[in-house]
């Protein structure tokens, strides 16, 4: 289903307000409806065969436009799909079922208008800046000579000028992802594609490059055209992209596609850029919310039904401790009104993503609401907060039992038991049935620590089995 938000101003979806975008940038901004597509995803879906030999689904019809001078920000969680989804655009994986075209002709291999630039910046450790650049002209066969003025083109408008010879055991990361840029820009991409290119950067060197990159496509050399960045950083979507489409996980599909209008150069400070922010930050917890609701409705009846409802829908329990929750809603109760994300997450010097697991438990236990990107105390949440110990426990306890299904099934499991004993691996076991291994371990890891804590249950590792809490029988 798509999301569309009308409460915020800066974000609609009529056309882009030209008389808003204040520089250059305007003449290279896709105006929908005039400027070319130059890919088109047409109901992509992909699943992977799994080591056991089953189908994983993780994309869904998933249909969109890269337009001509356009910047989109393919949004969200861990695990959405969107690398994956990326890459079939770029032609490197194909689709197991839906098109995808580059100016109008279905891709068979490798998209030809694309260069992409990687999160871990993939450069040849033995070759010279200049070589590495140099790389995919080489492997088009371009003369040598030529190669070569392009590739010093390229080194020169991303600042490494200088730094040709140099190999990238000398660079720091910043001028490393630097090289990768170069080396996408000299092939002159119809498409540059960047896949989490900032998030192995430090914050000051990552908000220099985004700026750069934003400043060398607005610059009308026609170096930069569309750009297509994959990003779970919803700052890093607001301040780059015309348009940012959400992915909803499990399988990944489009939940919002979402045009961006904040003039250009784009200030993070300024109330309309936050909002922007929180109206986005709705969007992906709303779909975790909707998910969530499907839960609340389940019929409990024998063990495998149990656990296969409590793994439904919101497909996992945030990983987040109790304490930091007690931390998060601390600070969250110095404020009588609540307070907006971006504040909370600039207070905690953390970027607002970082936050998603604590504000996920917050909310899947009833302690907290998160509405427009404005987190406020539930009712509950303040009875938490003002607790003393024992009864804090207690009310832990009563929420997780009510709200969360697998805590709610470990605790029936027990209760159903003769001795009030249960192995864990028969846990893990059902969880399976949801879960991957890995997945399933952490989710069981994660409703013991809570059960823990609410003095539900223990957990005795040594043989592996779960026991009734003695306050709990
Ligand atoms: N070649 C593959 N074989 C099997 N599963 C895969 C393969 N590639 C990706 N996946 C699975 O597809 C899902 C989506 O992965 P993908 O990397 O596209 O997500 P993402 O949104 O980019 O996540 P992240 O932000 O963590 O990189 C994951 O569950 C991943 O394990």
């Amino acid at each position: 289903m798509k999301n569309t938000l009308t409460a915020n101003n800066n974000i609609d979806n009529s056309v882009i307000d030209n008389t808003a975008v204040e520089n250059t940038a305007m003449e290279n901004t896709a105006v929908k409806g005039t400027a070319l597509p130059v890919i088109t995803a047409n109901h992509v879906s992909k699943s992977f065969l799994t080591d056991n030999g089953e189908d994983l689904k993780v994309l869904t019809h998933i249909s969109m436009t890269l337009h001509e001078g356009e910047i989109v920000a393919i949004l969200g969680r861990s695990g959405a799909g969107k690398s994956t989804f990326l890459r079939i655009l770029a032609g490197l994986v194909p689709p197991s079922d839906g098109r995808v075209k580059y100016r109008g002709k279905p891709l068979t291999g490798p998209n030809p208008g694309v260069a992409m630039v990687f999160q871990t910046f993939a450069l040849m450790p033995w070759l010279t800046v200049e070589s590495n650049v140099e790389l995919g002209l080489q492997a088009q066969g371009v003369g040598r000579k030529e190669r070569k003025a392009a590739a010093l083109k390229a080194i020169d408008s991303i600042g490494l000028d200088g730094f040709e010879s140099a190999y990238p055991k000398e660079l720091s990361g910043g001028m490393r992802q630097r090289v990768g840029i170069a080396r996408a820009l000299v092939l002159k991409p119809d498409a540059l594609f960047m896949d989490e290119p900032f998030s192995a950067l430090d914050v000051l060197t990552a908000e220099n490059l985004r700026q750069e990159v934003l400043k060398l496509w607005a610059d009308g050399s026609g170096a930069l055209r569309s750009i297509l960045i994959v990003t779970h950083n919803i700052e890093e979507a607001v301040q780059m992209a015309d348009r940012v489409v959400v992915l909803g996980s499990h399988p990944g599909h489009v939940i919002a596609d979402v045009p961006i209008t904040l003039p250009r150069p784009r200030d993070k400070h300024t109330a309309a850029f936050e909002s922007t922010v929180d109206s986005l930050y709705a969007i992906l917890t709303g779909q975790a919310d909707a998910a969530r609701g499907g839960h609340r409705e389940e019929a409990l009846s024998g063990l495998q039904q149990m656990f296969a409802d409590s793994s439904q829908g919101s497909h996992s329990l945030p990983d987040a401790t109790p304490g930091g929750m007690a931390g998060l809603l601390e600070i969250v109760a110095d404020h009588e009104d609540g307070v907006d994300l971006a504040d909370l997450a600039s207070a905690l010097t953390f970027e607002v993503d970082d936050l998603f697991p604590l504000l996920d438990a917050g909310t899947l236990l009833g302690m907290l609401d998160v509405e427009e990107g404005h987190v406020s105390l539930t009712p509950a949440g303040r009875e938490w907060n003002d607790a003393d110990i024992l009864d804090s426990k207690m009310i832990f306890a009563r929420m997780a039992i009510s709200h969360v299904p697998l805590i709610r099934a470990i605790d029936r499991t027990l209760r159903q038991s003769k001795n009030g004993k249960v192995r864990g691996d028969l846990i893990v076991d059902l969880l399976r049935g949801k879960h991957n291994d890995e997945a399933a371990q952490q989710q069981f890891r994660i409703a013991v620590e809570w059960g823990r804590y609410g003095e539900l249950f223990d957990y005795d590792s040594d043989d592996d089995t779960l026991t009734l809490d003695d306050n709990a029988q």
